[in-house]
């Protein structure tokens, strides 16, 4: 791997007595984006914020950037590019005045300079003008993050950037994450959507506030010892609730026509399936998708934690 932008160890967070962040341990290399998932509120936002200096951990520690998490939290978020949940510039100011005022608030020297480049370069200059409240989703979520990597971060910290925006915009919006990538930066992001975490280097998931899976996509495939089975033919989408009452049968999710069933014992798998296959129903052996593999996840871990 290359050197490590971010090394952290046995990281915790409590909020009012209650633990959110449990143990978390987690290596990211220079210029990766790693991809963090997992259910509503498992503790993603306050581990990214706490990899980043923005949020001091009860517990733990390590570095970002070469720098203490907690003796240089205020160095670490100088050199940090944080994209909220939420479109947080001024609605009632124009693109180009959005920018300037970041410029401001980071004390940039060159300011005019650094907009232009900036509106150049994300494909806004035709809207400098344009009040920030008037643009589409796609174009507000690239002028936020215009706004958080005016400063030239070494790491940026984007927090389920592309909520609520059409797939065009989100490809154009990930197409220039990785621009940023290619020139250094470490990108740590969170997200629900599936195609984001498949373009993302690495992924982490997390659940409960424990991290239970890390890598890349295909390594979290292959570590989930998920194997899965498509059927398809006549009807086959109302077996489904027959089908997953079976011993072995940990999942069943319909594909359009088709159905997927899964399970880490292939086994107890292909006994559920035994009885149905045959003519008119086809079944062959699948590659268990990502989504398989995270509800799987969710599922296991909500039979440990509650
Ligand atoms: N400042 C805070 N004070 C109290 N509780 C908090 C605070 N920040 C987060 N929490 C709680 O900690 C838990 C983890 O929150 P966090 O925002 O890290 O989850 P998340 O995985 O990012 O969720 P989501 O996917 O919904 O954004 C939640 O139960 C949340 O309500």
């Amino acid at each position: 791997m290359s050197a490590a932008a971010i090394d952290v160890q046995g990281l915790n967070k409590s909020f009012g007595g209650r633990r959110v962040v449990k143990d978390v341990a987690i290596r990211v290399g220079e210029g990766r984006i790693t991809g963090f998932l997992g259910p509503n509120g498992s503790g993603k936002t306050t581990t990214l914020r706490m990899l980043c200096g923005l949020l001091t951990p009860d517990s733990g520690g390590g570095t970002a950037l070469g720098l203490d998490i907690i003796a240089d939290a205020a160095e670490i978020k100088r050199q940090t590019g944080y994209m909220t949940q939420r479109f947080s510039l001024y609605e009632d100011l124009t693109v180009a005045e959005n920018l300037m005022f970041a410029a401001r608030v980071h004390e940039l020297d060159r300011r005019s300079e650094r907009v232009d480049a900036a509106l150049e370069q994300l494909g806004l200059a035709e809207r400098r003008a344009q009040l920030s409240g008037t643009l589409s989703g796609g174009w507000k979520q690239r002028l936020a993050l215009a706004a958080a990597t005016l400063h030239e971060p070494r790491l940026l910290l984007l927090d389920e950037p592309t909520a609520g925006v059409d797939p065009l915009a989100r490809r154009t919006f990930w197409d220039e994450i990785h621009a940023l990538a290619g020139r250094g930066l470490t990108v740590l992001v969170s997200t629900h959507y599936m195609d984001e975490a498949e373009r993302c280097h690495d992924i982490a998931y997390i659940a409960y506030g424990e991290l239970i899976a890390r890598g890349t996509a295909d390594e979290v495939i292959a570590q989930s010892q998920l194997h899965t089975w498509r059927g398809e033919g006549p009807g086959i989408d109302r077996l489904a609730r027959e089908i997953a009452g079976k011993p072995g049968v940990e999942m069943v999710a319909p594909f359009g026509l088709a159905l997927h069933i899964s399970g880490t014992d292939p086994a107890a798998l292909e006994a559920a399936i035994a009885p149905y296959r045959q003519p008119p129903l086809r079944w062959s052996p699948a590659e268990p998708t990502l989504e398989d593999v995270f509800i799987h996840l969710m599922a296991h871990a909500r039979d440990n934690f509650q």
